[in-house]
């Protein structure tokens, strides 16, 4: 489970990006972040993940504090938080075995991990999770020879491989289309239900966020203006953390994606026929 309590960043610049921001994520739980750009989502999943130093506030992971820890104890906490990213950021030159165990980085030795020597239980691990994203005949291929959906697999099984006990997504499908994207989600969905694991989606695609997510946080500002299941976010509410304006223009550009999506099926099926 993951805590965080009345968590404030003020920037350097003076930017106050978050603002007494109070959440508990249970374990198995998904949450999606939404909220217009400059929100905070980002500086939310960077100070969770110790990438930004709050300015005041407590984070706490299944009951040990994240917060006022030494380098290298917050090393060893951080092997506990797996990071999904919205580009994959894989190692392009390297297989997607190699790739996943780069996972256990912070595992294994300086030697281990120079040499890529890495420990049997690691690379059966990593081939269990291989087949269960779906990806076991890919074990030998180049990252670069993948579609956008596959590294975003190998990605997946990446931070899984970790054994993590949160996983901080970043804009998983920013790079998708539509179909991969919710093939992708539902891959994230099934794998913290199976796991048990507490999860953090920053997403802007609000459709996808109301179809996939248990649970939906919406920030403005900095602050928590909405924190409830999808049915609860009404336009009303869409409204509220993105304004009148800016929530009317996402919904004209989910429209206009659902179109042309309709629109490539019904070509395909003309084609086929
Ligand atoms: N490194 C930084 N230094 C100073 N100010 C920053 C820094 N990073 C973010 N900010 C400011 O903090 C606020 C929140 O930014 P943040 O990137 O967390 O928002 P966001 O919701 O993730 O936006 P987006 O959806 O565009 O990525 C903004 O006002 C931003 O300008």
């Amino acid at each position: 489970m993951l805590t965080v309590t009345d968590l404030t960043k003020t920037y350097k610049t003076g930017d106050k990006a978050l603002a007494e921001v109070s959440l508990t994520v249970p374990k198995g739980q998904v949450v999606g972040l939404i909220g217009p750009s400059g929100a905070g989502k980002s500086t939310l999943i960077r100070c969770i993940n110790r990438l930004v130093e709050p300015t005041s506030g407590k984070i706490a992971l299944s009951g040990a504090e994240l917060t006022g820890l030494g380098p290298r104890a917050l090393r060893r906490e951080r092997r506990r938080i797996g990071m999904i990213f919205q580009e994959y950021a894989l190692v392009e030159r390297l297989t997607v075995m190699e790739n996943v165990l780069s996972g256990r980085l912070g595992y294994v030795s300086f030697w281990q991990s120079f040499t890529r020597r890495f420990p049997s239980a690691d690379i059966e691990r990593a081939y269990r999770l291989l087949d269960r994203v779906g990806l076991m005949e890919h074990a030998d291929k180049r990252a670069d020879a993948l579609s956008g959906g596959q590294r975003q697999r190998v990605g997946i099984a990446r931070a899984l491989s970790q054994e993590p006990e949160l996983l901080l997504v970043d804009e998983p499908t920013a790079s998708l289309d539509p179909k991969t994207s919710r093939q992708i989600m539902r891959l994230l969905i099934e794998i913290c239900a199976e796991r048990g694991l507490p999860a953090i989606v920053n997403i802007h695609d609000v459709p996808l966020a109301q179809q996939f997510m248990q649970r939906i946080i919406g920030l403005r500002a900095g602050r928590v203006v909405f924190d409830g299941p999808p049915e609860q976010l009404t336009e009303s509410v869409l409204t509220t953390i993105y304004g009148a304006e800016d929530w009317t223009a996402m919904r004209k550009d989910g429209e206009a994606d659902r179109v042309a999506e309709a629109e490539a099926v019904a070509r395909l099926a003309m084609i086929s026929a």
